[in-house]
């Protein structure tokens, strides 16, 4: 028997996996069962270094998503349309899909999902999250019989790598982005990447299946890295930390029913050195869960790439096919494999979040001015773990301080009081710590 596939998209994703198909020697034997049927691109003329019959190019992607040979397709064109509308033709042509696309999951998932349960086929995004690293799967099944507590990922290799070459050589930001672009890491329009977005879109699908609902993106917490200073990366690695552009999906200790609210977010936070994620640099990705009864697990590796990412993809046709191939005749979808959540989950305001606090302030050297610091925190019910006068800038004192565990909305207060004092000049950084 033979699983024919329709790819949607030969760039980096999509010859990988051609890469891949074409070559099944030596892995798993039911790759030899899996056709590239046809290939859907958007120029003809392109050179492709990757050796497929001309005939099965098309420019037609609506012809691919409604072909009634083809058994799965495989969206790997990117971006919001017409991915979303290909692959909502595609399930409605009764096929299965396999995708790496973050972007519209994390905004069309409940869409996708609804059509693929109603149409009774698979939509599989092993790719989507971390790349290669098989982290999906994980939470769907061998994770699943665990209470997920939290799960915690540097899951943006791009920021990754741009914060760890600032933390080796104390350049500032801009600079080495701009090298990062010229080497071909960051892309040409960085702006998901060094804001938060794509970070964002990959952790509502992880909280999605740790939780067990559905997520609002526009609920998560989003903040990006363009702020984060060589200043702050010196004294972060001072005082035992680094700083790694984290996203986090929690659930509140001791709250284990859906409708208790769960905070999803992604900011740049300082990292204990000692913590497992620290030590995670370059442009690699690791993903931390944590749950009951399993305790703490990590999922290490490329998060992006060629063949790491088309890895994942053809993981997911292969369980697709390994289904089919054993359940012929079977009306219903494998539980493991496909979305069974229809609620969405309740997100707490930023706010209501409980966090250390790292923040640098610029105040005039004056006497008195940390203690007038102290009393408005106090004012808040901000609880101080470490204050550090750390030099002399310009004539104004710079004065770092880290916090115990607060409530945020106390923290926000507590800056806003200290903003109206008048030995402050300015409060330079803000950033929460694991
Ligand atoms: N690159 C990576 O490392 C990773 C990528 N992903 C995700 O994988 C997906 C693909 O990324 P990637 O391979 O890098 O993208 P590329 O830009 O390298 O490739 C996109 C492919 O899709 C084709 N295409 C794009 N738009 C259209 C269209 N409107 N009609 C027809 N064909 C179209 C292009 O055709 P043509 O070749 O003719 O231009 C190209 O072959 C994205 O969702 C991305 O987020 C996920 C993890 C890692
Ligand atoms: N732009 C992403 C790659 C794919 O998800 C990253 O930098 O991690
Ligand atoms: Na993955």
């Amino acid at each position: 028997m033979t699983f024919k596939i329709g790819l949607l998209g030969l760039g980096t994703v999509g010859m990988g996996t051609a890469e891949i198909l074409l070559d099944p020697r030596s892995r798993h034997p039911l790759l030899s069962e899996i056709e590239i049927y046809r290939v859907g691109v958007r120029s003809l003329d392109k050179p492709r270094p990757v050796q497929l019959p001309e005939a099965l190019l098309t420019t037609d992607l609506e012809s691919i998503v409604s072909d009634p040979n083809i058994d799965i397709v495989v969206e790997v064109i990117g971006g919001l349309e017409p991915a979303r509308s290909l692959i909502l033709k595609a399930i409605a042509h009764g096929k299965h899909v396999v995708t790496a696309n973050k972007a519209v999951i994390s905004r069309y998932g409940d869409e996708i999902y609804t059509a693929a349960n109603q149409a009774g086929v698979y939509v599989m995004l092993e790719a989507a999250v971390g790349g290669g690293i098989p982290v999906i799967q994980p939470l769907k099944q061998a994770l699943g019989v665990n209470r997920i507590h939290s799960v915690t990922g540097i899951v943006n290799g791009t920021t990754n790598y741009i914060l760890s070459r600032m933390q080796t050589e104390g350049g500032e930001f801009g600079h080495i982005l701009a090298d990062a672009q010229q080497l071909g890491y960051a892309e040409a329009d960085p702006t998901a990447d060094v804001d938060g977005l794509d970070a964002a879109d990959k952790i509502a699908i992880l909280a999605s299946l740790a939780f067990g609902g559905r997520i609002k993106l526009p609920e998560v917490y989003c903040e990006g890295i363009s702020k984060v200073s060589a200043a702050d990366i010196a004294y972060a690695e001072k005082l035992g930390f680094v700083i790694k552009l984290l996203a986090i999906a929690k659930r509140g200790l001791g709250e284990e029913s859906k409708q208790s609210p769960l905070s999803v977010r992604v900011h740049p936070t300082l990292v204990p050195k000692t913590h497992p994620l620290a030590s995670i640099s370059g442009v690699y990705n690791a993903i931390l869960v944590e749950g009951e009864p399993i305790g703490q697990v990590m999922f290490y590796g490329r998060g992006a790439g060629s063949g790491p990412t088309a890895s994942a993809v053809v993981s997911d046709i292969l369980n697709i096919a390994a289904v089919l191939k054993s359940t012929l005749n079977a009306q219903m979808l494998h539980p493991l494999l496909s979305c069974s959540h229809q609620d969405y989950c309740a997100i707490a305001p930023i706010d209501e979040l409980v966090t250390r606090f790292y923040a640098r302030f610029l105040t005039l050297d004056r006497p008195g001015v940390i203690g007038k610091l102290g009393t408005s925190f106090g004012n808040h019910n901000v609880s101080l773990e470490s204050v550090v006068q750390t030099g002399i800038h310009n004539e104004l004192a710079e004065i770092v301080v880290v916090t115990h565990d607060v409530r945020e909305g106390n923290f926000r207060q507590a800056l806003n009081e200290i903003r109206t004092l008048d030995t402050i000049d300015s409060i330079p950084s803000i950033l929460r710590v694991l």
